[in-house]
């Protein structure tokens, strides 16, 4: 029997997170957060004094790397052994995920942890590539987006929530930055996957988005 997925492909700042854990609630499925991968993959290197530029040396540190993901309340994640949480969020991380997941071996290594999130009962998966790379076989899929003045203004207030400094300017030219390096790249890139529901949240509830995408599961 092939378990059920739903992917959630989308940039930054559409809602995808928030839509995301809210369906897997809902449907009591599994939830995969893959862009955390990436950030912790960041982390990792940034942490072992490795420029991101260096392909080789990411690469080893995405094969050795050892996580733990606690999805049961707010995500959670260790890094061999150490909780990095708190560093997750940061648009320092999300941009320098978005440079080593250009490259296409560092792609590679990180597919199968991925995979092993297909479980029963079911599987959301959001990211950039869920629907396109790592489920095409996926029964449903959705590709979230929203105007990228709107996105920005959201991971603005989201941070400042968090107690996170931002600049709204910068916010919203390191989103077209990101758009434009995730959208570019030859491996992987952001696209609709075939057969996606289409949804542009720029004036849609959380609420609504959600019952959107439950609508099409149910
Ligand atoms: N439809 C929406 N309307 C208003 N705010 C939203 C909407 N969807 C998400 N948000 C808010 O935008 C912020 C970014 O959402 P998030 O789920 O982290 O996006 P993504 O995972 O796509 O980067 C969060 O603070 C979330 O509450
Ligand atoms: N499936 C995925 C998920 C994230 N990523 C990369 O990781 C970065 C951070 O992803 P994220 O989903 O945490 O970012 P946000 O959309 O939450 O800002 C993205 O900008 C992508 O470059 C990817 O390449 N493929």
């Amino acid at each position: 029997m092939q378990i059920p997925v739903i992917t959630i492909d989308g940039p930054s700042g559409a809602g995808k997170g928030t839509v995301s854990r809210a369906v897997a609630n809902i449907l009591h499925w599994h939830y995969l957060d893959s862009g955390s991968i990436y950030r912790s993959l960041a982390i990792a290197a940034l942490d072992a004094g490795i420029p991101l530029e260096n392909r080789a040396e990411v690469c080893r540190i995405a094969e050795e790397m050892q996580l733990e993901f606690d999805c049961s309340a707010e995500l959670q994640v260790k890094l061999n052994g150490i909780n990095i949480t708190p560093k997750l969020a940061g648009e320092t991380t999300g941009n320098a995920a978005s440079i080593i997941a250009a490259f296409p071996e560092v792609r590679q290594v990180l597919l199968q942890k991925q995979k092993d999130f297909q479980q029963l009962p079911g599987l959301v998966a959001d990211g950039r590539d869920m629907g396109s790379v790592v489920f095409p076989d996926a029964e449903f899929k959705v590709y979230l987006t929203a105007g990228s003045r709107e996105r920005a203004l959201r991971r603005y207030k989201q941070l400042i929530e968090k107690g996170i400094d931002a600049n709204l300017d910068q916010i919203t030219r390191e989103i077209e930055e990101r758009d434009l390096r995730d959208s570019a790249r030859a491996t992987a890139p952001l696209t609709v996957p075939a057969g996606a529901l289409y949804i542009d949240s720029s004036s849609l509830s959380i609420q609504e988005v959600i019952d959107r995408v439950i609508n099409l599961v149910r």
